[in-house]
């Protein structure tokens, strides 16, 4: 048991996902893991923990933002003992070239959180991915055909924006997407010596304003799990 998760030692798989809406998480565990067991209650951030063709998984609720995921992260890293996370979220795209729907894959991730600048006193990290996972999770993703693009993303600790010129700031630099949480996961990740991967699908455009139904943006989520789940297991 840590402060935030109520499951028992042992419970939790080596291997986590973790997207942001506990509700996800469900799905996930009914759609995709056999056997799957709830293994966190705690205030309501559902986790799940069975196996993706013959090999133990989990997956974790880590709620919005930096702070929220950040607790996740560590404790299932410190009081768990888990060894890779892969986030599989939503993006908003900044780029007319990345199309609600596709797949990003961030490389790295910029933030405009303090929480780095905290813990660096004022000094600038470069969170970055692992690149076993993140060659794995390209690989994956290119072998299933689906739209995928690499690159630099932006986790930003508020969702609604005040100044539209931060967007076309961080858009002009070559940052792909927006979200909220990877740079707190592949900043706790990189000084416990796990690998960590953000694995994002395109909600929403910021841009072109395009829009999916409900129906398709399913079947592209469903097309990230698959990926997250293959490279996480190293699963062709
Ligand atoms: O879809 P999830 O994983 O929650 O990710 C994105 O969606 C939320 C905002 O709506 C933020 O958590 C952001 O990072
Ligand atoms: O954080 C997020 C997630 C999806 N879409 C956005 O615009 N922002």
């Amino acid at each position: 048991m840590s402060v935030h998760l109520n499951a028992s030692e042992g419970q939790i798989a080596p291997t986590v996902l973790l997207p942001g809406d506990p509700l996800r998480a469900q799905h996930i565990a009914q759609t995709f893991f056999d056997n799957p067991v709830q293994h966190n209650s705690v205030r309501g951030m559902l986790g799940y923990t069975g196996t993706y063709r013959g090999q133990p998984v989990s997956v974790q609720g880590t709620g919005m933002g930096i702070a929220s995921a950040s607790i996740y992260t560590h404790e299932l890293i410190h009081s768990y003992g888990v060894q890779t996370l892969v986030r599989v979220g939503t993006c908003g795209s900044y780029q007319t070239g990345v199309h609600v729907r596709d797949l990003v894959l961030a490389q790295a991730a910029c933030t405009d959180s303090n929480v780095n600048r905290i813990r660096f006193q004022g000094l600038d990290y470069a969170p970055i991915a692992d690149f076993g996972l993140l060659m794995a999770a390209y690989q994956r993703a290119q072998a299933h055909g689906f739209s995928t693009h690499v690159g630099n993303i932006v986790s930003s600790d508020t969702f609604y924006q005040d100044n539209p010129g931060v967007m076309q700031r961080w858009a002009e630099y070559g940052v792909l997407a927006v979200e909220m949480e990877a740079a707190g996961l592949y900043t706790i990740a990189a000084k416990a010596g796990v690998r960590a991967l953000t694995v994002l699908t395109v909600s929403d455009h910021l841009i072109t304003h395009e829009e999916t139904t409900a129906e398709e943006r399913q079947t592209t989520f469903n097309q990230m799990i698959e990926v997250a789940l293959e490279a996480a297991l190293g699963l062709s």
